[in-house]
């Protein structure tokens, strides 16, 4: 089949109320964006949906753009015809050969809008799903469990003829949930909660730590590019704010609490990141943790380190297994990335056994204990470089702290 148009829907944010236009709005914006290379294909807005009249444009192509678009539920390919019997009686049976497999059981649904159509709901139901049957030997109609339902949509403007329904991303639009900051390490973890976070419409910014001249621009080269990665789904660019935590890092290690150091680091990191959240207007940070995966992230560290952060600390991750994690990893394309081996900044740091129960006492009294703690903090929070990453252009070192893409 060759579809005319695309119907989209709309995912869980329909059911938000006042809040619903806003919502519309930025899904629109997301759609246009998304297809600004396809120049004849027409988008509008009618209650609640999206449709795109293609106008020659190819519809698999705009397919693959559509299924990564936050906010979107499902879509459908359709055929538009004119309001006259046989023509959408061909549309039918058109629509029920291009599906992938012949199903075994189907039924047809009209919905009348043009009320001056000679043929009402039920009538129409029959007359295009006998047309059907005739032409398509084995198929018999189900109508309480059809494997697959034909629409028929008659509208003043013509009718609207699919079946297929397509998953997309879901979720809620880009950015319409407020922003928060990823902390974003170059492992498996943290892009994928990263990538949750957005689809749940949290607009992001990303802070990475670094430990140069011990870890390597490629290593950096990789978080980058991770982020390039994400922004593909947000379809604007991300700020990826990189902080220099080599004082901090040594200064912890100096510390003589071995077992305690990786608590110490995550400390550390999330005090920066909250300070660098609060220039920026976020109100959350997102990290990667997982429960059980590794010392630092067994309940007791996790309540020692995130003790640290005023702010509401998201784990998109928290109770998903690794095989699942790594599943999203490959499916939003950031895996291969991710297993990259360049060395990360805690990882030069590992204890032979580290804490998996850290006292919070203990925590704080080594900090106050290791002199200038809180200005190598500030320190580095304010030499912060930040770096704005698209699709496919890098562009270079700006200021932080400027207002939200939205
Ligand atoms: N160098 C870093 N820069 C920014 N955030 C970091 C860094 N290292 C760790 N984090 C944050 O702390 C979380 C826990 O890190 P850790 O290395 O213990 O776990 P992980 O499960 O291996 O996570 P990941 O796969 O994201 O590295 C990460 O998911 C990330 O959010």
């Amino acid at each position: 089949m060759n579809p005319d148009m695309i119907l989209i829907r709309f995912g869980e944010f329909t059911m938000k109320g006042k809040n619903r236009d806003r919502f519309d709005k930025r899904m629109v914006e997301q759609v246009r964006r998304s297809l600004r290379s396809f120049v004849r294909a027409e988008i509008t807005r009618t209650y609640g949906r999206i449709y795109i009249t293609l106008n020659g444009e190819p519809y698999e192509e705009i397919a693959v753009k559509l299924k990564d678009i936050f906010g979107i539920a499902t879509f459908s390919p359709i055929r538009k015809v004119a309001n006259d019997l046989e023509a959408i009686r061909s549309a039918a049976l058109e629509v029920m050969q291009a599906l992938p497999s012949q199903p075994a059981t189907f039924k047809v649904s009209t919905k009348r809008v043009e009320k001056q159509f000679p043929h009402d709901t039920q009538e129409m139901n029959h007359l295009v799903g006998g047309h059907v049957l005739r032409e398509t030997p084995g198929l018999k109609v189900n109508v309480r469990e059809p494997e697959v339902e034909l629409r028929v949509e008659i509208q003043p403007e013509g009718t609207y003829v699919f079946s297929s329904v397509v998953q997309a991303a879901g979720g809620f639009p880009y950015g319409t949930n407020g922003k928060a900051m990823l902390l974003l390490s170059g492992g498996i973890d943290s892009p994928v909660a990263g990538y949750l976070a957005m689809r749940q419409g949290l607009e992001i910014e990303a802070v990475h730590f670094h430990s140069y001249p011990f870890t390597s621009d490629k290593a950096k080269e990789k978080v980058i590019d991770l982020v390039r990665r994400l922004s593909h789904y947000s379809g604007v660019p991300i700020k990826l704010h990189l902080v220099s935590f080599t004082d901090i890092q040594s200064a912890l290690a100096q510390s003589g609490q071995d077992p305690l150091i990786i608590t110490l680091m995550r400390r550390s990191m999330l005090r920066i990141a909250e300070r660098i959240a609060e220039q920026v207007g976020a109100f959350g940070l997102v990290s990667g943790d997982s429960l059980g995966q590794v010392a630092s992230q067994t309940l007791g560290s996790m309540n020692v380190i995130g003790r640290s952060a005023q702010l509401p600390l998201l784990r998109p991750l928290i109770t998903m297994d690794k095989n699942e994690i790594i599943r999203i990893a490959r499916q939003i394309d950031t895996f291969e990335t991710s297993i990259l081996p360049f060395e990360d900044c805690c990882t030069l740091f590992v204890p032979k056994s580290p804490s998996t129960n850290p006292n919070l006492a203990i925590v704080e009294q080594t900090e106050q204990a290791i002199a200038g703690l809180e200005d190598m903090i500030t320190e580095a929070v304010s030499s912060v470089e930040v770096m704005r990453i698209t699709p496919e252009v890098r562009s270079a070192v700006e200021t932080a702290g400027e207002d939200s893409w939205f």
